[in-house]
């Protein structure tokens, strides 16, 4: 491949650490007698480095993560509701921070069902779609604020910023995602009937890039009726584009029926490669299991299959997921360990060279 990728890795915090270790070691495998290289910089980023520090994302930090190719993230934040962290603001001070400097407008969060994987649902179907998750506008950019707070005549205000830019280039690239796919369809969430502006806009934008795209089948779902769909009929679904309120929803309910939390990942995208893409699993730094060595490391490794696709690896992205596969088809109810779940997966992609 040439020179070696610099990639940035941020463990974070609670989970964050434990599963990345996994990950790595599962990268440390494709590439082992390949001429994949990575040169990684750890940056100790998060809830713990804030209370360490008083830091959470210096311009200092922002400038080095940028000097590199792409970024891997374990999960920060938190025990949800710390008092020691209220000034801090970690998800958004960080987490988006992050993915607003680095213009990380598409957020990937494909939902497989792998064979063998139990689902809470009994009928689940063919489940293999992708939610586009806009990545950088909507309810997220923090346009708000708060008048007579504390008292009982508070008024909080949280503006959803929808832009004819953001909205078109994300819909594009969720357009090229479904035509090459092989059931060409997508499926626009949003809540239309309600939030009038906004729907307006997204609607109009599909619409038209759809125009260029006559091999795309389009519909359209209100987001109430998406959450039915996704549990009573997900393999209707293949390529899902929404915004970042609506995409970060669907994907966990994604992620729960197609085999839990713990094998969902997803990648921040920057499509026009200007700055670092990040790879992440969906859930967070899961506070209630930190430490006890249980968490499962899937999802981070699934990130790892996505981190080597943007890199232009499908054969290696190929082989990461055939290990998954081959060891969630087998997995069982059997409680494994975090390394564990690591030694067995590395251990399938040795067995597949
Ligand atoms: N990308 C990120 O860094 C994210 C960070 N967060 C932060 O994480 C902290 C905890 O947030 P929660 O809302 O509790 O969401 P969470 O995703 O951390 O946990 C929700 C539930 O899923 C379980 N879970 C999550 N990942 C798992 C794994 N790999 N294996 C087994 N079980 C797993 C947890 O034990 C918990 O019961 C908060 O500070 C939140 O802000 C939340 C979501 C995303
Ligand atoms: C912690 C939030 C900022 C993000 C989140 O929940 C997500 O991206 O899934
Ligand atoms: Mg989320």
């Amino acid at each position: 491949m040439g020179e070696a990728v610099r990639l940035a890795v941020i463990p974070g915090d609670g989970i964050g650490p434990e599963v990345v270790d996994e990950a790595l070691r599962v990268l440390a495998a494709v590439s082992d007698g390949t001429d994949l290289e990575f040169e990684q910089t750890r940056f100790s980023l998060g809830a713990q480095r804030y209370l360490d520090t008083g830091d959470v994302l210096t311009d200092d930090d922002l400038v080095a993560i940028k000097g590199h190719d792409a970024i891997l993230l374990g999960a920060v934040g938190g025990v949800p509701g710390d008092p020691r962290l209220a000034g801090a603001n970690i998800e958004r001070g960080l987490l988006l921070k992050l993915r607003f400097e680095l213009d990380h407008y598409v957020n990937l969060r494909p939902s497989v069902l792998y064979p063998g994987v139990a689902s809470p649902l009994a009928n689940p179907g063919h489940v293999d779609f992708v939610v586009v998750r806009e990545g950088t506008e909507g309810p997220y950019v923090g346009n708000g604020g708060t008048i007579r707070a504390g008292t009982p005549h508070e008024v909080a205000n949280e503006v959803s910023v929808n832009t004819g830019y953001g909205v078109e280039r994300v819909v594009r690239y969720a357009f090229a995602a479904a035509s090459a796919r092989p059931r060409k369809r997508l499926t626009l969430v949003h809540k239309t009937n309600v939030l009038v502006f906004a729907g307006s806009l997204w609607k109009r934008t599909v619409d038209a890039v759809g125009a260029e795209y006559p091999d795309v089948t389009v519909d359209y779902l209100h987001v109430d009726a998406a959450t039915i769909f996704l549990v009573t009929d997900p393999a209707r679904f293949d390529v899902i584009v929404t915004d970042n309120l609506f995409g970060d929803i669907l994907t966990d309910l994604a992620g729960a029926i197609s085999g839990g939390i713990g094998l969902a990942a997803s990648g921040n995208i920057n499509p026009d490669g200007r700055f670092p893409s990040m790879f992440e699993p969906v859930h967070g730094s899961a506070p209630d299991i930190a430490g006890k060595g249980i968490a499962d490391p899937t999802a981070a490794i699934l990130s790892i299959a996505l981190l080597l696709d943007h890199l232009g690896r499908a054969g290696d992205a190929a082989k990461v997921r055939d290990a998954v596969a081959a060891d969630v088809a087998e997995r069982g109810d059997a409680k494994r360990s975090t390394s564990e779940v690591g030694d067995a997966i590395v251990a399938r992609i040795g067995a597949l060279d």
